[in-house]
């Protein structure tokens, strides 16, 4: 992919440039119309269907008062086709691409073109005119490309969570950002030494409804966890085979870690959500029980490659989510640097032991030791007993 696309790009030169970039916007554009009157699924799995008819049953469904013209339709399909969507077997007769039918058959991967077109697309857009009027230093969740695009004074999840389709939508998206192969947890499974340390216990700092630490708990039948995250959101809801070595906790990460004892304090995807201040106190609120024993920090999130370090097929999609960050939440993806800053700035004795990066995974993981911790074992009130 990498090779195609630096192919593509030196044969058509510096002068051809500008002309290649604007069917990427109409492709976004034509995108958003064809969900908006609900194309993909008008267009038979198998076969085909005129332009005419097509354009009759999307205006029916749309339920619109002036008919959606044929050559309007057409036009924007036969954009679409020359970026994979949709095919003309005969003429006049529109069916599936293998791409077009994926979009029609998986609701998750709607919901991925519908956020990405209707969302994505309008933030992206709107980060000078946020950079002008908030500056382009404001680190304010709610001073953001986003809030300009959607004309809200709310930060982003405030603000999504106002309409339930607009929620479902995102949660759509989020399904297929976390289920492909680059998230899969089993990069974390096998990234680490788990099978080193014994009972724990291991402490999932934001850890949700504990998919990690249940995934962890079946490979390494010795290990224990605490799972933490927002009383809210901390709820035993166990498979019977891992309920006796974990247990859930309500903890706020900007608060003091209430577990001493720990062998490894996970933060996975928690970090890169937060700009440095915030970040810098959800370590700080670590380092005490870093400063004891041999506990290790584990951080599972993206370190930014340096230009050219991996393919550019891949690179660019990284890039993606750090312009993501800077234009939702005023934050950004770290690079190696900015994690070494960014541990320095929480505490001058975090050090960086190791940076792991498995194959085919988008995240790294970073682990961390204190530097002149006590190495004396931790007394017995501090090593957290998990119970039943
Ligand atoms: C992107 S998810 C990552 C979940 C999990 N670590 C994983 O790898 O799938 C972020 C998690 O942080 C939790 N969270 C957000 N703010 C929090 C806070 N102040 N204290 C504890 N958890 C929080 C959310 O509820 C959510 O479960």
């Amino acid at each position: 992919m990498s090779a195609a696309l630096e192919l593509f790009q030196l044969a058509a030169g510096p002068s051809e440039f500008i002309p290649n970039l604007a069917p990427g916007c109409q492709y976004v554009a034509c995108l958003a119309w064809l969900l908006h009157f609900d194309i993909f699924h008008l267009v038979p799995i198998s076969g085909a269907i005129s332009y005419g008819d097509l354009a009759a049953a999307a205006s029916k469904r749309a339920s619109i008062d002036v008919a959606i013209p044929e050559a309007r339709l057409r036009s924007i399909i036969r954009m679409v086709m020359t970026s994979a969507l949709f095919r003309e077997s005969e003429q006049n007769q529109v069916g599936h691409s293998a791409t077009s039918a994926l979009l029609a058959q998986d609701a998750d991967v709607h919901s991925w073109a519908s956020y990405l077109s209707t969302r994505s697309a309008p933030t992206a857009l709107a980060m000078t005119a946020a950079h002008d009027r908030f500056t382009a230093a404001s680190i304010a969740k709610n001073e953001t490309a986003y809030n300009v695009a959607f004309s809200t004074e709310k930060p982003f999840f405030d603000h999504l969570a106002l309409d339930a389709a607009n929620m479902a939508e995102f949660a759509g998206y989020m399904r297929n950002v976390t289920t492909s192969e680059a998230m899969d947890v089993k990069h974390l499974v096998n990234g680490y030494q788990w099978a080193d340390l014994g009972r724990g216990p291991v402490v999932d700092v934001g850890g949700s409804t504990g998919n990690a630490a249940i995934t962890l708990a079946r490979v390494f039948p010795e290990l224990t966890f605490i799972v933490q995250d927002l009383p809210a959101n901390a709820e035993a809801t166990l498979p019977a085979d891992v309920l006796s070595r974990i247990v859930f906790q309500g903890h706020d990460f900007t608060q003091p870690q209430p577990v001493a004892g720990g062998a490894v304090y996970l933060l996975r995807m928690i970090l890169h959500d937060w700009p440095d201040n915030a970040a810098v106190v959800i370590l700080r609120n670590l380092v005490p029980v870093l400063a004891k024993g041999t506990a290790r920090l584990l951080i599972m999130d993206t370190v930014m490659p340096t230009p050219g370090q991996v393919p550019c097929s891949v690179e660019r999609v990284v890039r993606v989510r750090d312009m993501t960050m800077m234009q939702v939440f005023n934050s950004h993806e770290r690079d190696l640097d900015q994690w070494n800053a960014l541990l320095l700035a929480a505490d001058e004795g975090l050090r960086l032991r190791q940076v792991i990066a498995p194959f085919g995974s988008a995240m790294s993981l970073l682990e961390v030791e204190m530097v002149g911790a006590t190495q004396e074992e931790s007394s017995e009130e501090d090593i957290w007993e998990i119970s039943g």
